[in-house]
């Protein structure tokens, strides 16, 4: 039989706090324990500057856990989340996020936290200061055009209460485990893909508290078998909030690709999405303006009543790099709704083309940054 949250709780308790003062439960420090399908998600809270020092108490704690009968399965994440009315953790003195309510993220990124990926070289967000800007359209276009161009391309479908990926992508059915444990992705079009669509039934994951989500997603991102990759895009959920904020922390991005119509009200929010990133010192890699101006399917004639420039505008204003402009075609949103990316499925159509100039822009600037943040090798 499948333990209940008591039952959890209390095997948590044999789990000493760090310092090895106290346990776990009665610290304070475990979230609300969630559990489905006979797996147990729940997080612990430690402060950001101690995360990578307390991985063993996570796992200790998933160790405890899976060992209850009837248990299938346990994710556990640390999370970093200063109480309201808490001293800054901030030493720079930068204003720190006064949310006090809910998942609220320290001030100063916890850096600790971010472990790079085992066989991942760069991890790309795709992100938006609002919804329906076309931002998965254009996660998994430029993810496709990323591999056309010659490199091993994972994603990873960060919107957990809306998961696009399995219809975009048209994949269906369960990921297959290890042991138990390891997820191997999905995969089309030689794309390998990771999605809480997979995971969870359709509407689950709405009743998601923010501390589940994260344990969903750490998981999602580390307990899957990508293999090597020479960069994984991130499709993050759409907006600036606390969620956001946090997955951008907490994932070891190396730069940040905006998606923006270039209509100023989308401008204004996009602009907001720059400033997360900045806050949390991921670089932006740059803007792409989605649905820039119209392409008529008959006569093939381009209109520009969109504004068309608001981003590049946009983009030199705030000093970041342009990536380039996507029309609005028909054929870009049949090809997402029939799950056949346009970028495999009519590869040699001029939409196709651009998303491959912008991946090739992308990865210029994922090499510039990594370029400068690789660590001096010095002989001795
Ligand atoms: N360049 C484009 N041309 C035509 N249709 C597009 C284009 N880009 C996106 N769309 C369509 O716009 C709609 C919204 O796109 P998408 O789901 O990618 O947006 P989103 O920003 O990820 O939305 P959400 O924030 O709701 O997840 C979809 O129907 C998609 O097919």
């Amino acid at each position: 039989m499948v333990p209940d949250k008591n039952t959890v709780l209390d095997a948590l308790k044999t789990v000493r706090g760090p310092d090895l003062e106290g346990n776990i439960v009665d610290l304070g420090m475990v979230s609300d324990v969630f559990i489905s399908d006979a797996k147990v998600y729940f997080s612990i809270n430690v402060p950001a500057e101690r995360a990578k020092e307390l991985e063993p108490l996570r796992m200790a704690a998933e160790r405890v856990v899976k060992a209850l009968p009837g248990v299938k399965g346990a994710l556990v994440s640390l999370t970093a989340e200063r109480k309201a009315g808490a001293p800054s953790a901030n030493p720079a003195g930068k204003p720190a996020h006064s949310h006090t309510h809910s998942h609220a993220p320290a001030g100063q990124p916890p850096k600790q936290a971010k472990a790079d990926i085992p066989g991942i070289g760069a991890i790309v967000a795709v992100a938006s200061g609002k919804g329906g800007v076309g931002k998965s359209t254009t996660a998994v276009n430029l993810a496709l055009a990323l591999m056309a161009n010659g490199l091993k391309v994972g994603i990873l479908d960060a919107d957990v209460y809306g998961p696009s990926m399995p219809r975009l992508l048209g994949i269906s059915g369960r990921p297959e485990q290890i042991d138990g444990r390891i997820i191997v992705p999905m995969e089309n079009y030689g794309l390998k893909a990771m999605s809480m669509g997979f995971l969870v039934d359709e509407g689950t994951a709405m009743i998601w508290r923010g501390p589940m989500v994260q344990s969903a997603l750490m998981q999602m991102l580390r307990e899957v078998a990508w293999g090597q990759l020479d960069v994984l895009v991130v499709d993050m959920p759409p907006g600036t909030g606390d969620a956001q904020l946090t997955m951008a922390q907490q994932v070891p991005l190396t730069g940040a690709v905006i998606v923006s119509t270039p209509q100023d009200l989308a401008l204004i929010d996009a602009r907001k999405g720059i400033n997360m990133f900045n806050k949390v010192e991921v670089p932006v890699l740059g803007i792409v303006e989605n649905m820039s101006y119209f392409i008529a399917p008959d006569t093939g004639n381009r209109y520009d009543i969109f504004g068309h420039g608001g981003a590049k505008a946009e983009a030199d204003a705030i000093g970041v790099p342009f990536l380039g402009e996507v029309p609005l075609t028909i054929s870009i949103r049949e090809k997402s709704d029939a799950g056949t990316p346009i970028v495999v499925s009519e590869p040699d159509n001029v939409q196709s083309q651009v998303y491959r100039d912008i991946a090739a822009k992308v990865w210029q600037e994922v090499q510039r940054h990594s370029a400068r943040k690789a660590p001096k090798i010095t002989w001795e």
